[in-house]
């Protein structure tokens, strides 16, 4: 389901606010919902294995879903290989997914995917949401790219390659209502506010690959506040220690309830000896 940005008036969603919060009900039924920490590398295969190991392993434990961080795929090595990786989102690397999603009898939320863009010089970061018969039900543009000179790091310019999104995408599913995010949008609430009380997501999907510096600073706070401010589950799977001698990545993916506590972690200190794991919480499905 998407819907556009530029036609959700946010002061209506904003005042809706005070009336809807705090009026969840548990619903009897539990669900497991799982989180994936890894390290990709420009090594498609490789990646491949890994999630797929993953899904199996995950399947096992009963996950009913199964989310995946920013550039599961795909994590570049030099300038420009996004790009040439990019491919549409009914494309092979994508097929590959939708298979082990049926194979498993699982969803998964692939978060940050290279989908091909309309010119050769843009793709889009892509959050494509996989049903458990490996059917494509709904795909998230990233909206705010990431144009940050990070200190003592090094300046991105995410918008130089990508282009943004500018739908905002929820998503029924066994575990609730899914609203698709990525990465950097944690940083821009009023997003959140929409999906929340506008289109009634009751899981916020935070798909990452955040960098050391930034993620010591925000990383957690961030991902606390969107669930306190909305009481939705927040399931922030991120991407953990060096995918290069170029790039690191923060690491520490979470699993938050509505109360803003934090029910699993894959610590960042452990990211760079044990980064290729996943975790797993029961949800109560939500009444809203
Ligand atoms: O390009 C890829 O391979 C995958 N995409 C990313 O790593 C993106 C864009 S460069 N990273 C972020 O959004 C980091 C945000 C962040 O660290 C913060 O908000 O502090």
């Amino acid at each position: 389901m998407a819907l556009s940005l530029a036609r959700t008036p946010i002061h209506r969603s904003l005042s809706s606010f005070r009336s809807r919060a705090f009026k969840c009900s548990m619903a009897a039924s539990s669900i497991r919902v799982g989180a994936v920490q890894m390290t990709s590398t420009n090594d498609i295969e490789a990646n491949f294995n890994t999630c797929s190991r993953l899904v199996k392993e995950a399947s096992t434990a009963g996950v009913k879903l199964l989310c995946f961080p920013e550039a599961f795929a795909f994590v570049s090595y030099r300038d420009g290989e996004s790009l040439e990786i990019a491919e549409p989102i009914d494309g092979p690397i994508m097929q590959r997914y939708c298979s082990l999603a049926r194979e498993s009898n699982i969803w998964l939320s692939l978060g940050g995917f290279q989908e091909r863009g309309s010119d050769d010089k843009h793709l889009h970061n892509t959050h494509v949401l996989v049903d458990d018969t490996g059917s494509i039900k709904s795909f998230y543009r990233k909206i705010h790219l990431f144009d940050v000179d990070v200190p003592g790091n090094m300046v991105y310019k995410e918008s130089n390659f990508t282009t943004p999104g500018d739908d905002i995408v929820v998503e029924d599913s066994p575990v609730g209502r899914l609203g698709l995010t990525v990465c950097y949008d944690i940083r821009f609430p009023e997003l959140y506010q929409l999906l929340r009380f506008q289109h009634n997501a009751q899981v916020l999907l935070v798909p990452a690959a955040f960098t050391r510096v930034t993620g010591e600073a925000h990383w957690e706070i961030l991902l606390r506040a969107r669930a306190i401010e909305t009481q939705c589950y927040v399931v922030a799977a991120a991407q953990a220690g060096k995918h290069n001698e170029r790039r690191e990545s923060y690491g520490d993916s979470l699993i938050i309830d509505p109360w803003g506590r934090i029910i699993a972690r894959l610590p960042a200190s452990k990211a760079r000896h044990l980064a290729k794991s996943f975790m797993f919480v029961k949800f109560h499905a939500r009444a809203c």
